[in-house]
């Protein structure tokens, strides 16, 4: 298997780095022996079955658990050498939304920013910005419960961007969404991740979330069984749309793919 997403000579330096890492709750291994790399400027699709894993890395790049074999470099660098600062570089969506819904969408950022050690006046400017973004800027004012769910996750992508992350991690940020809520995020963030060169891993079951120009890295049973760029991995799997390739990747009979 190839040993990285990209490879192309000018690549830019990973700003996530997963080395071998394996990880077990008790004698249930989750995770074996899981690489990839994600590259600023670009969406990395995690895509995989539920129970596949996803949640587990999450956890480990979040450093909730602590990775008991291979290493994890954010930004170059291990958590050892992060220390206290680990949380700096990342952003994060996780699966269950960590609002609180009697304050305002002003209110929780603020709350948000401090703990970020973000001032008000900067806070503010950057609250205004990425709310503005995501077209919520006139429900600054409007208590969380009074949003729908669409709004909310938008609400919490904004929060994950108040302190401009390196590396955006998304913990199937759609579930729960209509189609077209589903598809502006999807959108949103694709461009997020190339105009603010912010490298994003994105973790879902739902391969229609995934666009061509993504890398992609599938994960079945917590093994990688295809990594590399869509087209590839179709072609590798002898399919003819990567609903067929996950399909054959994630049943019975995995095989690795290398691209
Ligand atoms: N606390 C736990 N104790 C024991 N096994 C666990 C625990 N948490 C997860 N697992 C198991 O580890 C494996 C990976 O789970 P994980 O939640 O990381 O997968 P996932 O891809 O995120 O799936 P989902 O989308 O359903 O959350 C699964 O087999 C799951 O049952």
């Amino acid at each position: 298997m190839a040993e990285s997403v990209s490879g192309a000579a000018g690549t830019p330096e990973p700003v996530l780095s997963v080395q071998n890492v394996s990880y077990w709750y008790g004698a249930k291994q989750a995770l074996d022996d899981v690489s990839f790399d994600v590259y600023p400027g670009r969406v990395t699709a995690l895509l995989g079955p539920n129970g596949a894993g996803k949640s587990t890395l999450f956890s480990l790049i979040t450093r909730l658990f602590d990775a008991p074999t291979g290493r994890i470099e954010i930004d170059g660098k291990a958590a050892a050498e992060w220390g206290f600062k680990i949380l700096a570089p990342l952003g994060v969506v996780f699966q269950q939304p960590t609002l609180d819904l009697d304050l305002t969408v002003r209110q929780n950022l603020r709350y948000f920013a401090s703990l970020r050690g973000l001032g008000r006046k900067e806070a503010d400017t950057r609250m205004e910005k990425a709310l503005a973004s995501l077209d919520m800027a006139e429900r600054i004012g409007e208590k969380v419960r009074a949003l729908n769910g669409g709004h909310r996750r938008r609400v919490e992508i904004a929060r994950s961007l108040l302190h401009s992350p390196k590396l955006l991690l998304l913990d199937e940020p759609t579930i729960g969404l209509d189609d077209p809520t589903r598809d502006a995020i999807v959108r949103h963030i694709h461009k997020l991740a190339a105009t603010d060169n912010i490298g994003v891993l994105w973790a879902t079951h739902l391969f229609d979330e995934v666009e061509s120009e993504d890398a992609l890295v599938v994960i079945n049973k917590g093994r990688v069984v295809a990594r590399g760029d869509v087209a590839g991995i179709e072609k590798e799997t002898g399919s003819t749309s990567l609903a067929e390739a996950f399909r054959r990747l994630t049943g019975d009979r995995v095989e690795e793919v290398a691209v």
